[in-house]
């Protein structure tokens, strides 16, 4: 079991004073056992055993492990190991490892110093064995009784299953096609990954970013909302540039910054979601910039780019028509390894399925439309909760929030966030109003995972019935739980490293929502009204949100407000065959 990472370690006399320090930006901690049974970590840098710790009378302090954090107290060594910049699910998983084979050996038979002294030839040491079932079950035995951990969750009593949870992989949870994608990026390719709507790639992204090492990975979307569902910033914030719009020139002296050019330089891996959003322009601006600041003439400066997203749903925004990125000289230069996902997750209905893959490239089968136009007479509501209306103007959609809220008759609740960090780029970067109100009878939408397994997810849609005594409110959610809704805190990792949050009641207004801002979400029950469509693949985002096709309700469907980008539909016919034919590199403007 090996991780890599940044490491720093402080040795220490009797009364704590420092007597050595040894660091490396670069180096590697294996776990190994000896013939007698004691466990070590080695750390190695550069090619060589800097030292050797015995795993004995430790203490492990993780509660930086999100970031790649960790600090392993060796209190017989008097050493302390400082671990950083290390993937995240590597760091899990050797922090999970290191718990369960210290806690198995404790009661595994221990070899006596007669044996050590009389022991004829020197003792070698192996790599440890992976996590097996004999060491979870003396784990198991250990943990059992009145320790256990117990979590208490809306009354209901969650018994964390420690056997099974010290075995899962979470890259298990993927399929084949979407685990090739982690073996291509691992393997130093620059990748662009799409697929569908639903096809699971914002959930593989997610996955990536904790494979990668958390300081030298830029995790990024075109916009806000898409952002805050893989953790990450959006790009303009990261790039430092503004939105833009300046002369590349003015962009290499506002990159130029000591702040900003830091950030480009560090950065080894960039990340960027709903890539289909990223005006062309934008992009070759990008590249030009990197190439400057990082002094290297490789695309974008020898940055790795791992892109993802589906250039058949939002274009992006602006005046006339859209260059998209797969246009540009630089995207033939990024030389990208492409992947296009085909299993679609969100939705189970082979129907809706075909229907949905239909629509996104423009093409409406006669019995399609009949479908399409029978959803209108859909009944969803339930437990008083109503479908969300998906608008094709924000305006359109703020304007019905503010209005049905108004009509409420009941009192108001105020709710007031407690920021720590700019409001403006919390705004931006969390799902979550600074402030707003509620009423009894409110229609809203969950904005965390509370408990995945009782369906309170991000996304989930429920009403509130009334307020607790501490004026939180308990909403009533479409999977049948009555929740009582407490704030929530979300920490965003600004570009330059700092940490801001934001604690709020994680609810938002959801009589209606807008397509650009609905774009990447799941959604339990919609209402669509198409007649304002004003861009290609705005119908198929708004449609492809549901789960099923009677959890949707379209009132006007009309064939003449679905179409694709013909640009777009060539790329990807272009796409699938060197897919197929296996030539999937440097796909774009030839
Ligand atoms: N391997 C998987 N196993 C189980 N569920 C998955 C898997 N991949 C994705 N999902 C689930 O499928 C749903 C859609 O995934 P996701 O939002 O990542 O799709 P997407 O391709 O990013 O869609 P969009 O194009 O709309 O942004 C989510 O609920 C996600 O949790
Ligand atoms: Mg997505």
């Amino acid at each position: 079991m090996s991780l890599q990472c940044a490491c720093s370690v402080e040795w220490f006399n009797a009364q704590g004073i420092v007597l050595k320090r040894f660091k490396s930006s670069s180096s590697t901690l294996l776990m190994t056992r000896n013939d007698f049974r004691d466990i070590f970590i080695d750390l190695t840098a550069d090619k060589s055993v800097v030292h050797r710790f015995l795993l004995k009378d430790i203490a492990v302090h993780k509660r930086f492990a999100s970031d790649g954090k960790a600090t392993i107290n060796f209190k017989s060594d008097k050493a302390m190991l400082m671990i950083s910049n290390a993937p995240v699910s590597q760091l899990a998983d050797f922090l999970k490892t290191l718990f369960i084979k210290v806690t198995a050996h404790k009661d595994s038979p221990q070899v006596k110093i007669r044996e050590r002294l009389f022991a004829v030839k020197r003792s070698e040491t192996e790599e440890i064995s992976p996590i097996n079932l004999k060491d979870v079950g003396r784990v198991d035995k250990k943990l059992e009784g009145p320790s256990t951990k117990k979590k208490k969750l809306n009354n209901e009593l969650v018994n964390h299953d420690v056997k099974n949870g010290y075995l899962i992989n979470f890259r298990d949870k993927l399929t084949n096609e979407q685990k090739e994608i982690v073996d291509a990026i691992n393997a130093n390719y620059n990748i662009f990954f799409t697929g569908s709507a639903g096809t699971g790639k914002s959930f593989l992204l997610r996955y990536i970013v904790k494979t990668l090492p958390p300081d030298v990975t830029m995790v990024t979307a075109s916009t806000g909302a898409s952002a805050c569902l893989i953790g990450g910033v959006t790009l303009h914030s990261f790039a430092g540039i503004g939105i833009g719009e300046c002369t590349i020139e003015r962009g290499i002296e506002m990159a130029s910054k000591p702040q900003v050019a830091q950030i480009w330089r560090r950065c080894k891996t960039l990340i960027i979601d709903e890539i289909s959003m990223v005006d062309g322009e934008y992009f070759e601006k990008l590249d030009k910039i990197a190439k400057a600041v990082r002094k290297r003439d490789e695309p974008f400066g020898g940055i790795k780019l791992v892109l993802c997203g589906d250039f058949l749903q939002l274009p992006p925004i602006k005046q006339g028509k859209p260059r998209f990125c797969f246009q540009t000289a630089t995207w033939v230069q990024c030389n990208f390894r492409c992947f296009n996902l085909k299993f679609v997750h969100r939705q189970s209905d082979s129907e809706f399925i075909k229907i949905l893959n239909d629509l996104r490239i423009g093409k409406i089968e006669p019995d399609t439309a009949i479908k399409l136009k029978a959803t209108a007479f859909n009944l969803m509501e339930q437990n008083g909760i109503a479908p969300t209306r998906l608008c094709c103007r924000t305006a359109d959609a703020q304007m019905i929030n503010q209005k049905k809220l108004f009509e409420l008759p009941d009192k108001e609740y105020k709710f007031q966030a407690f920021d720590s960090g700019p409001t403006k780029t919390l705004d931006e970067h969390t799902p979550v109003e600074k402030y707003f109100v509620l009423k009894s009878g409110a229609q809203v939408m969950l904005l965390k995972n509370i408990s995945i397994s009782s369906g309170l997810v991000n996304g989930a849609r429920g009403v509130v019935k009334s307020f607790d005594k501490n004026g939180f409110p308990i909403v009533q959610f479409k999977c049948g739980n009555l929740v009582p809704i407490k704030p929530e805190k979300w920490i965003v990792k600004t570009p330059s490293g700092q940490f801001i949050s934001r604690q709020q009641v994680p609810l938002k207004l959801a009589w209606a929502f807008s397509i650009h801002k609905s774009q990447g979400l799941t959604l339990d029950c919609v209402e669509i009204s198409l007649g304002r469509v004003f861009e290609a693949g705005q119908a198929y985002v708004a449609l492809s949100r549901a789960k099923s096709l009677e959890s949707l309700r379209i009132l006007d469907f009309d064939k003449k407000h679905v179409w694709a980008n013909p640009d777009v539909i060539a790329f990807y016919n272009k796409l699938d065959r060197m897919v197929k034919s296996d030539k999937i590199y440097a796909l774009g403007k030839q």
